[in-house]
């Protein structure tokens, strides 16, 4: 087919595939992860160096040179991202133009390096003894490493440390929160996009044969992430539609304008910035969004998949010892935060048994909400101990705390939107299997992720959204996706379970089903520890009850009791309106204590 193709063409492909390389490791980087990196073209000046250097100088094989390229890639990688994803915000651009700059005037100043004229006369590539000096030759070569690492990437992302990895773009907190390391997912994907931009160096310098370090350049590395926007930057494919639609814009303006305004000064780099604008006005998530949709329009393919069929059976994943029924399980001694001046919690003291379902209540602002952050370690203690099993959990992050059995939901619901639901799930039980990035990119973990997605359909199952596996988690209602969370905590097999308003915006009947999937959990030995501001839903669910105003523990006790407190109904007589809930679905929807106070 190539050998009819004309030599413009071909060479138009070439650099479509190099570029698409480079641009690939940015949709996981940028597109994906959110972290944006100007600096790519300096890795593809590594890898393109790096082979000219040693083929031309020592005379070595290139492929020798591709495995040290990658290796030398791989270290510079990691120390400026070590160095460079600690910043946030505008900081990590302006960090990554900074080592880009850096690099470059690197290479044109070091004499081994020929400076600003480069390295000539490198050798071709050679496969089962076939030369690849002409473009029509190397093509394919480019276009195998382009379709390998779309399928390789591809693969991560639908993988567990893809599902982390995806998580780390609005998700990073919910995912500590499951013992996910978020700062090594960083440095992974940024490694990860260097070697597929020196992969591309590397085929850049054995198909020009000579290498200087402008194609190396700042602005170069602005293209590529252009490319990445334009093309769609949170799909394998966009890469190859960004990089297309650029290069070739680009080249058509070149050719095009002189004709149409009969000037030979240089405009195209206005036009093209004027078109870009408009893409980026009129397509915000970029083109190939467009382009899916309107394929999947013309086949008919549904956008919902409710009704895929569930993930086959796997070997149940092995579960946690658990604490026998009634044995102490979290203990708060005198725990007190303090903001400023302000003291949220005030030494508060209580305990939590196997098998217990205690409720935290008071009215707003009372400061359950930072009790429940310092038992999951989003908010370190001003004094007091928090001990969980014995071990102190008061200085240890969220993440050392899920690994301990700790599993939580979020006042305010955090998912994954774009994620599926089973996806989404089984970002709980990420602890619960070990799979690595090369094994994701190359499948072979198939074992380990069918146990991964049967954990998290089992548990979606249990709480019953067994029909919604496949959904996006963004399309379901919110009371869903509260359910969903406990799914996914549940699928940490936690020993606590700490629940932050779980029947919020829930229907009486879903009420009821989270109340029956709860009792059957602390039959089965799980503590659960729920803050909630529905009445009739902790009077009827909990064995014990902790009732805190302005910080302070007001009362404990049973739920019965406590609703007779005089303690505790003049603190909730004060703010009846705001505090209690009532029950849309519900006739009698006088709540217990406000009841008893009236
Ligand atoms: N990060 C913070 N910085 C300063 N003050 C805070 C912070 N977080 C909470 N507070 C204050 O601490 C007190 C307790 O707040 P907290 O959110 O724990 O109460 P709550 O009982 O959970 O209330 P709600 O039921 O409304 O969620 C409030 O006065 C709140 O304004």
């Amino acid at each position: 087919m190539i050998s009819g193709t004309p030599e413009f063409w071909i060479t138009q492909l070439n650099y479509i595939g190099l570029a698409a390389l480079v641009v690939l490791g940015l949709v996981l980087l940028t597109g994906v992860g959110g972290l944006m990196s100007f600096g790519q073209a300096a890795f593809v000046g590594i890898g393109a160096y790096t082979t000219a250097y040693l083929t031309t100088a020592m005379g070595w094989s290139p492929w020798v040179a591709l495995v040290l390229g990658l290796i030398l890639t791989s270290i510079v990688a990691y120390v400026l991202g070590a160095i460079t994803l600690r910043l946030s915000g505008h900081y990590l651009p302006l960090g990554t133009i900074a080592w880009c700059l850096s690099l470059y005037y690197l290479f044109g100043n070091l004499e081994f390096l020929g400076q600003y004229d480069g390295i000539a006369g490198i050798e071709a590539i050679h496969v089962f003894g076939i030369s690849l000096s002409e473009g029509r030759h190397i093509y394919y070569l480019i276009w195998v490493a382009v379709l390998l690492s779309m399928w390789a990437t591809r693969n991560l992302l639908n993988s567990r440390p893809g599902r982390a990895i995806r998580a780390l773009k609005g998700g990073g907190g919910m995912a500590e929160s499951f013992g996910i390391n978020m700062a090594s997912y960083k440095i992974i994907i940024f490694v990860y996009s260097a070697l597929l931009a020196c992969l591309s160096g590397w085929l850049y310098a054995h198909m020009q044969r000579a290498v200087s370090p402008s194609p190396f350049g700042l602005n170069y590395g602005i293209e590529y992430l252009f490319m990445a926007v334009v093309g769609g930057g949170s799909s394998v494919w966009g890469a190859i539609v960004g990089s297309g639609l650029i290069l070739i814009l680009k080249d058509q303006i070149q050719n095009v304008l002189p004709q149409i305004i009969n000037t030979t000064a240089n405009f195209e780099l206005v036009v093209f910035g004027v078109l870009m604008v408009l893409v980026l006005q009129y397509a915000r998530d970029g083109v190939w969004p467009i382009i899916a949709s309107a394929w999947k329009a013309i086949t008919g393919q549904k956008a919902s998949q409710r009704n895929q069929a569930a993930p086959p059976v796997a070997e149940a994943l092995p579960l946690r010892p658990r604490p026998e029924k009634g044995s102490l399980v979290l203990e708060l001694d005198a725990a007190r935060k303090e903001f400023g001046g302000l003291v949220a919690v005030n030494d508060i003291s209580f305990t939590l048994r196997a098998g217990e379902i205690m409720g935290l209540i008071g009215p707003n602002g009372a400061g359950k909400s930072t009790t429940f952050n310092l038992i999951s370690g989003v908010l370190p203690t001003t004094s007091g101990t928090i001990s969980f099993l014995g071990k102190r959990l008061d200085k240890l992050l969220p993440r050392d705390i899920a690994k301990l059995g700790v599993g939580r939901t979020f006042q305010h619901v955090q998912l994954l939107p774009t994620m599926t639901v089973i996806e989404n799930v089984a970002l709980g039980a990420h602890l619960r299997r070990h799979v690595g990035v090369a094994a994701a990119a190359l499948h072979l973990e198939r074992k380990d992720e069918a146990e991964l997605l049967h954990e998290a359909a089992k548990q979606l199952q249990r709480v019953g959204l067994g029909e919604y596996l496949y959904e996006q988690a963004g399309n379901l209602a919110l009371g869903q996706q509260r359910i969903i969370e406990i799914a996914r905590a549940l699928a940490a097999d936690p020993v606590l379970l700490l629940l932050d308003e779980p029947a919020a915006g829930l229907r009486y009947k879903e009420k009821q089903q989270l109340a029956q999937v709860l009792r059957q959990l602390s039959d089965e030995g799980m503590s659960i520890l729920l803050v909630e501001h529905d009445m009739d839903f902790v009077m009827n669910l909990t064995d014990h009850l902790v009732v805190m105003d302005f910080g302070t523990k007001l009362a404990e006790g049973k739920p019965d009791e406590v609703q007779k407190n005089p303690k505790v109904l003049e603190a909730y007589l004060g703010g009846i309106d705001d505090d209690m809930e009532f029950d849309d679905d519900k006739q009698a929807g006088a709540p217990v204590v406000a009841g008893g106070a009236a």
